[in-house]
């Protein structure tokens, strides 16, 4: 792997008596899309407000670009943010906000760059107070890229935006990693993570419950094997291994498994073999959704086993 641009290491955070962080351990990769995620409440925020030095630890260790997040004066030009809460001045326009932020920004991109970059180009002589709450979004993900930061702090960038506006935002974010930036992202959209993000981090309550290459926390699901038999074929002798499940009804034949591509390779293989012709061959891999779904409520992944 290559080099790592945040480390947390048993990382623990307590508001009085509650523990809001309990001992969590992860790398952010240079150059990667890293989605935090997580139910109401599990701590993500919490943890990207250590990391971006706001909130102290109780414990445990962060490391950002080989500091201590709270090593503001090193970090500052070479990380950028955009809060859950944005602290945008009401009377200034989308326009003077960049140009205000560009004075202590080096090496900042022109206004115009930065406001094209968010599509808030025909926006630029509105004040902020005047602005609904998208147009604000996209304004503080403008301020967050202005100087071409390295690594990009983005907690729940697209919540409040509009389906369009979110497409822009993903892809947005897709071409700045593209450019080598790395990113922090969390979302409640998890279509977006699964999109975007090279690794995941699942929090619940405080901890990190799946960690991994989206490839290995999506193997946490469940996907699904479906196809037809010609009529009196049974699926006999058709070994899938512990892990799946077989259900036919009449000349359908369905297979839960958590690796559903070799499944249908073992289903294609056993249908060769017999020269048996299959029909309808369906294959479909768990979403991150259903992963985090079935993380969130552990009740709903035993009633569908
Ligand atoms: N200043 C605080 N004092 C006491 N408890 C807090 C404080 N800040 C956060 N918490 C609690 O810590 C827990 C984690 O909060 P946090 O905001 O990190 O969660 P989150 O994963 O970002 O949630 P969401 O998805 O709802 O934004 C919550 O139960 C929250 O109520």
């Amino acid at each position: 792997m290559g080099e790592t641009v945040i480390e947390v290491a048993g990382l623990r955070k307590r508001y009085g008596g509650f523990t809001a962080v309990d001992g969590i351990s992860f790398e952010v990769m240079r150059g990667e899309v890293f989605a935090l995620l997580g139910t109401n409440g599990a701590g993500k925020t919490t943890t990207i407000e250590i990391l971006e030095g706001y909130l102290k630890p109780s414990g445990g260790t962060a490391t950002v670009l080989g500091h201590d997040p709270s090593d503001r004066r090193a970090l500052r030009a070479r990380t950028g943010l955009v809060l859950q809460e944005s602290g945008l001045f009401g009377e200034l326009s989308a326009a003077e906000t960049v140009d205000a932020w560009r004075r202590f920004t080096s090496g900042a991109r022109s206004t115009d760059e930065a406001l094209d970059m968010v599509g808030l180009t025909d926006r630029s002589r509105t004040r902020v107070k005047d602005m609904s709450g998208g147009e604000k979004r996209k304004l503080d993900i403008a301020l967050a890229v202005l100087g071409r930061p390295e690594l990009l702090f983005l907690d729940e960038p697209t919540s409040g935006l509009d389906a369009e506006a979110r497409h822009r935002v993903r892809d947005l974010v897709a071409d700045l990693a593209a450019g080598g930036t790395s990113v922090l992202l969390t979302t409640h959209y998890l279509e977006e993570a699964q999109d975007l993000a090279a690794r995941v981090a699942i929090m619940d309550k405080g901890r990190i419950v799946a960690y991994g290459t989206m490839a290995e926390v999506l193997g946490r699901g469940t996907g699904r094997v479906a196809f037809e038999l010609p009529e009196g074929v049974r699926p006999d002798g058709l070994s899938l291994g512990l892990e799946a499940t077989l259900t036919s009804q009449g000349r359908r034949c369905v297979v839960v498994t958590p690796d559903p591509e070799a499944v249908a390779h073992t289903v294609l293989a056993w249908a060769h073999a017999h020269g048996v012709k299959i029909t309808g061959l369906d294959v479909r891999q768990a979403t991150l959704e259903e992963v985090f779904l079935d993380i969130a409520d552990p009740a709903r992944r035993e009633a569908r086993q």
